[in-house]
Formats: C-alpha cells, structure tokens, sequence
C-alpha cells in the first residue's frame, strides 16, 4: 500500500478495525500499522474480547522492524492488566519511536493513561488523526463507557408520504435491496435487534443477517400484555440467535408458558420501558442496540433517552392512506418548537432511497 500521511495510515487503521465489525463486544474496533520508512512492515485488528489488542497483533507482526518505528492506532493503547496484558509496556519494549493515535480511549481505567506512559518512556506522541471518523466508529463503545448504557440507534424505512406501512399493514418491501442490505449491516453490528409485538403481529420478522456478511443479534421482542401470535419466526426458529422476550406483570401466563417450552426466555419487569429493559440488557453485555420497532415503541424509546442515533431510509413512493402507519407515533408534541431535533445530520442515496442518520440533541442520557 503506497501511503503518504498521518491521515493515510489513519484510514488503513479504521479499514483493518471494521474487518471485525460487530464481533469485539463489549471491545472497540481497533487497528494498528506499523510504519518504517514509509512501508507498513506490521498491521493488525482487534478479533474479538480476550484476543490480542490490535497493537499487539501489528507488533508480532513487524518484529525487528519495529524499533525506530512509527505505529498508527485509532484508539489510544491500553495501559492496564485486563484480559491482556498492556499494550503499552509492548510498545516500548519494542523501541517505538513515534504513536500516531485517533482518539483517547473514553474507557476510564485507560484514559489518558496510556498516552503518558508512552511520553514518560519519550516516545513522540500525536493524537486526534481523523478523530471524528475514529469517535463515529467507536461511538457506541464510548457512550457504552461514559453512560453504562447501551447506544440505541432507531432504524426505519418510510414512503415518500411518511407511512412504513399500506393502509392495510403491508410493508413489503418499503426500501428497495441496498437499503435493506444496510439494515442488515446494522443488524451484524448491533448486540440486539428490539422490536415490539405489533411488528411481530404484523411482519413475522426474522431479524436475522441474511443480507450482508457477519453474526446474528440477539432478538429481543417488548410486549405488555404477551398478546402475541403463539407461531412466529422469532420463536420457531432460534438457530440463528436466541430470542428473549420482555413482558411486565400483567404478561399473559399461558402465553408466556407456551414461548418457555419453546426455549425462548421471559423475563418479567415491575415497569416494562424502553430505559428499563437497556439497563438488563447493558449486564448481558449489550453495548449497542437497533430498535426496529412500530412508532408507539419508537415514540417510548426516544422520549425516555433510550435513542442516540436515528437511522430513516426513505423510498421514492406514496401509499397515501390515514395515519395509522408512522414510524413515530405514541401521544406527540403539541408545538413544533419541542420537536427532538437531530444534530451532525448527514444524507446519502442508499440504491434507489435515502439514507438520512443524525444524533439526538443533549439528553441527559446521551
Ligand atoms: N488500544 C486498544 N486496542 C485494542 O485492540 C483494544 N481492544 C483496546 N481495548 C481497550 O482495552 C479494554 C479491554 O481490555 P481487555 O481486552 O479486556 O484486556 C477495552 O475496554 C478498551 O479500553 N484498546
Ligand atoms: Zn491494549
């Protein structure tokens, strides 16, 4: 690879992080190059929780040729026993001269940390290369860390006309194959997929990662009263991930009975909300979820602080029809000065649709 810049060598750090793109919970992705004499003579990625750091992987790798060296990461190095050893004390034992970082690691047994025993050891030390594209890659890892929450991105498919559904329910398929195909992606990389019982009602959806490469989430479905349909995907068939049902004291007892002979656990919670079930899932450990759920359950998670990130796939058609069909529903703002505005807004064309994303403004959960 023939690279010339600090920037450069960034990007093939973020290119050789996404290559375990949903499979290092609850680690960042994290890659490493070694540079000597402008060739990458080491590179390495972070696998999965309990592998090697990246670090130490590009390291291995460079051998000899890393003493004099420059070693770009995108995530600063640890510096702490955890389930490795310190990437720090390899970095100087291997005689380093120069660390090119993307972004401090937000984990605090690490922050900081890191960078001053690499200072202290007097190795030349540069941070924030392509920052914002490293923080967008770890972002849920660093709300993960800060909050101990997951990082709830909602994700829908809309019409022209604002309906993720006909007038009669269908809504296959709103977006066209790319969309999906993205969806999917977010799916490989989310800990859990949440929907609620309308959808599962409605679509019978598999939440599974049939359309781009990489591990299926857990699948988690909300519902109250347990009103749900006794033959469904998600319960049939568990051989692509376990699904777990949430449901709160008034949940149907011979519904619930019927899922637990199928293997599917039930969990019963004094208050079934959005935050509420997060906090669970946080234990499992979850660090990112994808609510694909209707608007009531869409409305709950964005106002309770359990959104961080709104994904809207649009398709260039109209159903027309009342409002029974919106992906945000529930009771709904009376002025449009409350209306939850997004910020770092970014739009792209998906296929045939548009891809809009943005982040929830402040949010004491955010
Ligand atoms: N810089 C860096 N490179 C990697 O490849 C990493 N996985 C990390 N992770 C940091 O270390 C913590 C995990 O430590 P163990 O793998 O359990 O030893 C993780 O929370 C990050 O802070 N960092
Ligand atoms: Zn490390």
């Amino acid at each position: 690879m023939v690279a010339v810049s600090d920037e450069d060598w960034m990007e093939r750090c973020l290119a050789l992080a996404e290559q375990a793109w949903g499979r290092t919970t609850p680690n960042p992705l994290v890659g490493a190059v070694v540079v000597n004499d402008g060739l990458a003579v080491g590179e390495g990625f972070h696998p999965k929780a309990g592998a090697p750091h990246a670090e130490a992987f590009a390291l291995r790798a460079a051998g000899d040729l890393a003493r004099g060296a420059t070693l770009y990461v995108n995530l600063e190095p640890c510096n702490h026993h955890g389930r490795t050893p310190p990437c720090t004390e390899a970095i100087v034992a291997a005689g380093l001269q120069r660390v090119v970082i993307g972004m401090v690691d937000p984990n605090p047994i690490v922050s900081g940390r890191g960078l001053e025993r690499l200072r202290t050891a007097g190795i030349e030390v540069s941070v924030g290369v392509l920052s914002d594209r490293c923080e967008r890659l770890n972002e849920a890892f660093s709300h993960f860390m800060r909050t101990g929450r997951p990082f709830g991105v909602l994700k829908y498919a809309m019409t022209l006309d604002g309906k993720t559904a006909t007038r009669t329910g269908h809504s296959f398929w709103i977006s066209g194959q790319a969309a999906r195909a993205r969806t999917h992606r977010l799916r490989a990389f989310a800990d859990a997929v949440i929907v609620g019982g309308n959808t599962v009602r409605l679509d019978d959806p598999q939440l599974t990662v049939r359309l781009a490469e990489g591990r299926n989430p857990l699948r988690v479905v909300l519902s109250r009263t347990l009103a749900l349909p006794a033959e469904a995907r998600l319960w049939l068939d568990q051989t692509p991930s376990p699904t777990l049902v949430f449901t709160g004291a008034q949940g149907d007892p011979q519904m619930r009975s019927h899922l637990e002979r199928l293997g599917v656990e039930v969990q019963v919670l004094d208050e079934l909300t959005p935050a509420a079930v997060l906090e669970k899932l946080a234990s499992y450990p979850c660090v990112s979820v994808l609510w694909e759920c209707g608007g009531t359950l869409a409305w709950s998670a964005l106002t309770d602080g359990s959104v961080q990130k709104v994904i809207c796939f649009v398709a260039p058609c109209l159903v027309g029809g009342a409002q029974a069909y919106t992906p945000v529903a529930g009771e709904g703002f009376a002025k449009m000065h409350a209306a939850m505005r997004l910020e770092r807004v970014h739009a792209e064309p998906v296929g045939e649709d548009w891809m809009w994303s943005g982040y929830l403004q402040f949010n004491p959960r955010n």
